[in-house]
């Protein structure tokens, strides 16, 4: 705690006596032993306007405001009579910046979705990744490694990761984030959180549902007890290096025997594979028909890390060999129906989960976007005072905002319809919203690299000011959104916007003319 106050003129006056302070946003640093060491140069430090001056707006030219807690060592105390106008961020608070929050949360708008429930558990969220994940997630994103064991088991002791497979018996008897709100709220309540991360349990948002849906109940019970508890995760295997969108071009296959299945081949970009216990994998079967078959890790089983540009290796996404691999018959899901369906069951839920995640990245993105443009000045002035950069800002804006009301209606449907009637009237609306934020995603990250200029090449991980995120997420973006619009079979863009179209004119009355 700094107590100590000085006059702007005391600050001055020190470092004419041969230190080197500055006051930063009302706060005083001695610079003079880190000057030497200072990532920016000493050159710059002594310059006469910065040097016992006041260096607040050429200081947030160049660096983020978390720069000034990591070395909170070097301040001396604040000028006298002033308070710090920066504010720092509370975890879990909500974020000031105009359009930052969706409207639901932003003071002054009403909304027909949400209800006191919705906020309790926002608010609880929120804090959970902002104080518990987001530490773990750039920790991990540094050293590739995969997320750390006690934030997974926080999450299954939360039930958080219960809930992210959606609603459903898997809830029931649960207590959810320490009885924040019951399993009858959570039926109506989605996670809104900023977009977790693959390695977190995507396997298992993905991997889980058709289980829960098509498994013989024994089978059901046990693997929905193992992955929640986070002690054998799962993913979903379906894509392969011959085959992604193009389900009938699988080649993994299973061969019947009297005792089981016999599985052969391969499979690629399995996220989480290289951790997960349980494979839903897609074959097919001798006949030609799809099978859907749950796989336990074991002998024949090899999974190997693919590198990808959307992410690190903390998502576990990998390569996955079955070598004459024995599944009893009972592993077999919904047998009494083509694979295919099942596949197609899940999707609804799987690219809902992906759309929101790259909703509220384009939130995140813009955020920074427009602290960046209000903060930095060019030719004097504020980057904002550009018309060209207002223009993106207005684009970002427009797209991420028709996102968001797009699937706040989808969801409230979701949320009332059963899973034959999403199929029947959600599949296409599904289709289109993922195309459409998808392609969203792309503009935004393009426009973000435009509006950070030169700082966008700032990739200093490792170093003590973080790079700023949303340069860090500009390779990943378009790529993982790429990715997102691709993602575990659920289709490249035209092909979801083409599969849409096709749904809507399958219902068009015969009798319709012009
Ligand atoms: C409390 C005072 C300060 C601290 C703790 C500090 C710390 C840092 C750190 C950690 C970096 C590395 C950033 C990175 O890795 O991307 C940096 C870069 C830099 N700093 Fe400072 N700094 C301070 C004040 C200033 C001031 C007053 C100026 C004057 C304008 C300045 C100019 C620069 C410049 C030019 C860079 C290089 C930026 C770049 O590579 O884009 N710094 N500083």
């Amino acid at each position: 705690m700094v107590s100590k106050e000085f006059s702007r003129d005391a600050v001055a006056q020190h470092t004419s006596a041969g230190d080197l302070w500055v006051i930063i946003d009302s706060r005083v640093f001695d610079l003079s032993s880190f000057a030497s060491l200072h990532p920016g140069g000493l050159a710059v430090l002594l310059d006469p306007e910065i040097a016992g001056q006041d260096a607040t707006e050429r200081f947030f030219e160049l660096h983020r405001a978390e720069v000034l807690d990591r070395y909170a060592r070097l301040q001396i105390g604040t000028v006298q009579g002033e308070q710090a106008q920066i504010q720092d961020h509370v975890p879990g608070s909500l974020s000031s910046v105009p359009y930052a929050e969706p409207t639901w949360l932003t003071p002054g708008y009403h909304s027909p979705y949400y209800k006191e429930h919705h906020h309790r558990f926002r608010a609880a969220v929120r804090k959970f990744v902002d104080e518990v994940v987001f530490p773990d997630a750039q920790a991990r994103e540094r050293d590739g490694g995969p997320p750390s064991r006690e934030i997974l088991d926080e999450m299954a002791r939360l039930n958080i990761t219960a809930m992210r497979v959606g609603p459903g018996e898997h809830l029931q008897g649960r207590v959810l984030m320490n009885g924040i709100i019951s399993v009858e709220e959570a039926k109506f309540t989605r996670i809104h959180a900023r977009g977790y991360a693959d390695g977190l349990g995507g396997g298992t948002i993905i991997g889980l549902p058709p289980v829960i849906n098509f498994a013989p109940p024994a089978l059901r019970d046990k693997i929905v007890k193992d992955t929640l508890s986070g002690n054998k995760p799962i993913c979903l295997a379906i894509t392969e290096a011959f085959a992604g969108s193009d389900v009938q071009g699988l080649r993994c296959r299973a061969r019947r025997t009297e005792d089981g299945w016999i599985v052969n081949g391969t499979k690629k970009w399995i996220t989480n594979a290289m951790w997960a216990h349980y494979f839903t994998v897609a074959c097919k079967a001798d006949n030609g028909e799809i099978v859907i078959l749950v796989v336990e890790r074991g002998e024949g089983v090899q999974t190997r890390p693919i590198k990808t540009n959307y992410s690190s290796s903390t998502a576990g996404t990998a390569f996955v060999t079955f070598d004459n691999v024995r599944v009893p018959p009972g592993n077999q899901l919904g047998a009494d129906q083509p694979g295919l369906n099942i596949i197609l069951a899940n999707f609804n839920h799987e690219r809902w989960v992906l759309t929101a995640a790259t909703i509220g990245g384009q939130r995140l993105i813009f955020e920074e976007c427009f602290k960046w443009a209000t903060q930095r000045k060019v030719f004097g002035k504020a980057l904002s005072s550009q018309p060209v950069i207002r223009q993106k800002l207005a684009a970002m804006i427009s797209r991420f905002e028709s996102c968001q009301s797009w699937i706040e209606n989808i969801t409230f449907q979701m949320c009332r319809m059963s899973a034959k009637e999403q199929a029947r009237h959600l599949a296409g609306q599904m289709a289109f919203l993922k195309m459409h934020a998808t392609r969203a995603s792309q503009a935004t990250a393009a426009d973000a690299v435009q509006i950070f200029g030169g700082q966008r090449h700032n990739a200093n991980r490792n170093g003590p000011n973080p790079p700023y995120r949303c340069c860090r997420r500009r390779r990943s973006v378009p790529s993982t959104s790429r990715r997102i619009s691709i993602l575990t079979v659920a289709i490249a863009e035209d092909v979801l916007g083409d599969l849409g179209v096709r749904q809507a004119i399958r219902n068009m009355p015969a009798r319709v003319r012009l």
